[in-house]
């Protein structure tokens, strides 16, 4: 992290002696007559005023001196042991090889209890218990100044490490309430087992999968670079028991006034890897767990943390002869989902991007700059491309595409300096028969490779990298801020503070198996840079992760082969049901098209007879019928139609035929009345005695039976034109026409006293009317009489026309 802490660790050395004294009993005597060389002694004359600074400085050289003989006898022991390849001239890194022969015993007594144990006991748990069992640290009499009281309280089994005073976190027991809570499932203790074993029992224990788990926290010490060693640097860094990690800064060995602002310390990781540690080991012990998780459907994120050069590209990525974790990782989880899945049944998207001066770019499809947008899922790039990888080769092509398009510019630190922030998720989906059914899970695995954190002067004064160097570290603080506030519990973390924080939220804050590998230079120019990595590195540790829940699916599935056989078959029994009601569906649906096809469609003209489309004379006459008819498409609105013309003909032929009743009944009474009528005028007549009875048919009274008989007459040839019909055979007698009958002009209404009555004929013969009147008369009659007959005629043609 850009943030120093230098300023915390500067105390002076007189402070730490006597805070040292302080709180350490006096030693006993020693044997020899030597001037005193214990701090207790030292102190005394010290306290002296009556010493000079001279006298102070040569029992220090003295002290130094019996401290170097010291070193050297027990150069031998420490011979046999590893850290003897580690040691270097670096005077604290020696004082930290002079406890070897201790950590050997310990060792010893840890390889014992490994063989009384059971087999099935996690190696790591029973380190702790060694540890846990160690005496605690005796006074030690060279005295360091004190540096973070928080960090280094206590080095156990490490006497001269005490020496620097730095008090330490009681570590062992952090661990051991650790591991001991890891007693779970025998699943989880296998796993630990295994990863020990893959880890060279490094001892690091993951609470992966379990509530309240915290981020796990790597160190790798990487080799000494050939420019570092050519500028003549030297190791600053030493590992021990492959978990601890000591820092010092360097002096010259007679520069006695230097070191006084000599400064050391002491952290304590999970695990820690020196420099000749394999990239396998180091994904072994890192990341096999988390893709492990991954396959159980827990979420899990790797980042590599540390300065520029460091090593943080080497671990992620690698070499083609060396891959990192990221390749490693994705060919592990190819080969055990591939062993695992259900019919081969499963899925691996990846995305790949990165994070440079504030933009975040896709890096297998570059295009314009993504957006961050936060849903369910949690922070997502908006329009991020998701590649569907079937083979580790082709995710290795992908990622080898995508750090073609990574931002790397060589720095005056690294050659190959990545200037960005490059995230790879793989989200891996799949099925697995587990206990009779079959299980789906999804998981995430983020891989991180953060840009190092940097000094300007370490790179570059140049704009554009001074640039991404100050971005670099914007980001890199807002990362130590979210860490911070995530240690210490708060409320809010500022996660919006930059695009990286944004995306590692839920690796941070979430719901995940976080891991984190802080990567260190060994050489003492980078001291400032290796001890800000560390001092973060230490801090992440504290950061709870909340508890990360699988992703599972679980699908039910019958587990006898006559159990999937029943299934089966009542799977196919329902298909064909399901079948057979579409088909009566469709039925009905055509059904339902044709009527409504029919309803609309206008009547159907006949059919034009040709010999070669004309159908047999049956049916062809049956077509034309059924074709006038209208019952070619009949529908229930034709149907129903017809029905009601039918009624209507019926009700006009009923009403044809009350008619034709009436006019026969009117005819009879018509004629009735005229037969009253010239019986009412005979009667008259001879009443009046006018005309004798026998001159009566004498003179030719002109009644309806004369004038058919005078019509019958006149077609013999009396009366050849019809004037001559009417023509009264008594000439006095006013001639009595159809105008008269009809006018009421009748003879009968003559008065005998010669008075002209209303029906009155006066003796004068009245003018006869027009020829004309009288035919209209006629024809008025005509058509009353006959009226009806024409409309009967003209209404039943119209129904014929109508039906047809
Ligand atoms: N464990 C290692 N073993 C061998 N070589 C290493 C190791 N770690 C790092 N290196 C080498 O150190 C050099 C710098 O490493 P790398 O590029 O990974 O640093 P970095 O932290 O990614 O730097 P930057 O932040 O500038 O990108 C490279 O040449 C790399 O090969």
């Amino acid at each position: 992290m850009p943030v120093s802490t230098r300023s915390q660790i500067s105390v002076s050395r007189d402070e730490t002696i006597s805070a040292d004294h302080r709180s350490r009993p006096p030693p006993p005597p020693p044997s020899n007559q030597e001037p005193p060389l214990h701090p207790a002694h030292g102190s005394a004359l010290l306290r002296n005023p009556h010493h000079g600074l001279k006298e102070k400085m040569r029992a220090l050289t003295l002290f130094y001196e019996q401290h170097k003989q010291q070193l050297a006898s027990s150069k031998d022991q420490s011979a046999r042991s590893e850290s003897r390849v580690l040691a270097t001239h670096h005077p604290s890194v020696e004082l930290i090889d002079f406890n070897h022969k201790k950590r050997e015993e310990e060792q010893e007594g840890e390889e014992k209890q490994k063989k009384e144990a059971d087999g099935g006991v996690d190696l790591a748990m029973k380190e702790n218990i060694v540890m846990l069992s160690q005496p605690k640290a005796t006074t030690n009499p060279v005295v360091f100044p004190r540096t973070n009281a928080k960090e280094n309280q206590e080095v156990d089994g490490c006497d001269r490490i005490t020496a620097y005073s730095c008090p330490k976190k009681s570590s062992a027991t952090t661990t051991a309430i650790r591991k001991l809570s890891m007693g779970g499932s025998g699943a989880q203790s296998e796993g630990r087992f295994a990863r020990s074993k893959a880890g060279g029992e490094l001892g690091a224990i993951s609470e992966n999968g379990q509530s309240g788990s915290r981020i796990l926290v790597f160190v790798r010490l990487r080799p000494m670079a050939k420019k570092e060693k050519e500028a003549g640097s030297r190791c600053c860094v030493k590992i021990v028991n492959r978990k601890e990690v000591y820092l010092t800064e360097f002096a010259s060995e007679t520069d006695y006034l230097r070191l006084k602002r000599l400064r050391g310390r002491h952290f304590c990781f999970d695990a820690s890897f020196p420099d000749p540690t394999t990239q396998q080991e180091v994904y072994a012990t890192t990341t096999a767990d988390l893709v492990e998780g991954v396959l159980q459907g827990r979420n899990g994120s790797v980042f590599c943390y540390g300065a520029t050069g460091a090593g943080k590209t080497y671990t992620m990525l690698g070499t083609v002869e060396n891959p990192g974790v990221m390749v490693l990782a994705i060919k592990d989880l190819f080969s055990k989902i591939r062993q695992r899945s259900y019919d081969g049944n499963h899925s691996v998207q990846l995305s790949y991007l990165e994070v440079y001066n504030e933009t975040v770019r896709d890096l297998l499809s570059p295009g314009r700059p993504l957006v961050l947008r936060e849903d369910k899922q949690g922070i997502v790039a908006a329009g991020l491309t998701q590649y569907r990888a079937y083979s580790t080769d082709e995710v290795m092509a992908l990622l080898q595409q995508g750090n073609q398009n990574r931002t790397t510019e060589p720095t005056r630190v690294n050659e190959t300096s990545s200037r960005s922030h490059a995230i790879l998720q793989v989200v891996a989906e799949y099925r697995v028969k587990e206990s009779g059914n079959v299980v789906s899970r999804v998981g995430k695995l983020s891989l991180i490779d953060l840009a190092g954190s940097e000094r300007a002067l370490a790179t570059d004064q140049r704009t554009q990298r001074s640039i991404e160097g100050a971005n670099i570290n914007r980001s890199l603080l807002a990362l130590s801020s979210c860490i911070n506030a995530l240690v210490e519990g708060k409320k809010h973390i500022p996660y919006r503070n930059s695009k990286l924080t944004q995306l590692l939220k839920d690796s941070l804050g979430g719901s995940c198996n976080t891991v984190m590998i802080a990567n260190i230079s060994p050489s003492n120019l980078s001291f400032g840079e290796t001890q800000n990595t560390l001092h973060w590195a230490d801090r992440a540790k504290e950061i709870k992760t909340k508890a990360c829940n699988a992703n599972e699916e679980v699908i039910q599935v019958p587990e006898s082969e006559t159990e999937q056989a029943k299934l089966l078959l009542e799977l196919h029994k329902e298909n064909s049901d399901l079948r057979q009601q579409l088909v009566r569906h469709q039925q009905k649906l055509l059904t339902v098209q044709a009527q409504s096809l029919a309803a609309n469609s206008l009547p159907v003209p006949p059919a034009i007879s040709s010999p070669l489309l004309s159908p047999p004379r049956s049916t062809q006459r049956k077509v034309k019928r059924s074709i006038l008819t209208g019952n070619c498409f009949s529908t229930p609105e034709s149907k129903k139609k017809s029905t009601t013309d039918d009624a209507v003909v019926q009700e006009l032929k009923k009403t044809v035929k009350n008619l034709e009743a009436e006019i026969a009944r009117l005819k009879k009474e018509h004629m009735l009345q005229i037969k009253q009528k010239d019986d009412f005028i005979r009667e008259l007549i001879t009443k009046n005695g006018l005309l004798p009875l026998e001159e009566v048919g004498e003179k030719r009274v002109v009644t309806r039976a004369t004038l058919r008989k005078g019509a019958r007459a006149a077609t013999e040839g009396e009366l050849k034109s019809p004037s001559h019909r009417f023509v009264s055979p008594v000439p006095t007698a006013k001639k009595r026409s159809f105008w008269d009958i009809t006018t009421g002009n009748s003879p009968s209404v003559l008065a005998a006293n010669g008075r002209k009555t209303r029906s009155h004929v006066a003796a004068e013969t009245p003018p006869a009317p027009s020829m004309l009147l009288q035919l209209a008369y006629q024809c008025f009659w005509f058509v009353f009489l006959l009226g009806p007959h024409i409309a009967n005629h003209f209404l039943s043609a119209g129904l014929r026309s109508s039906e047809t």
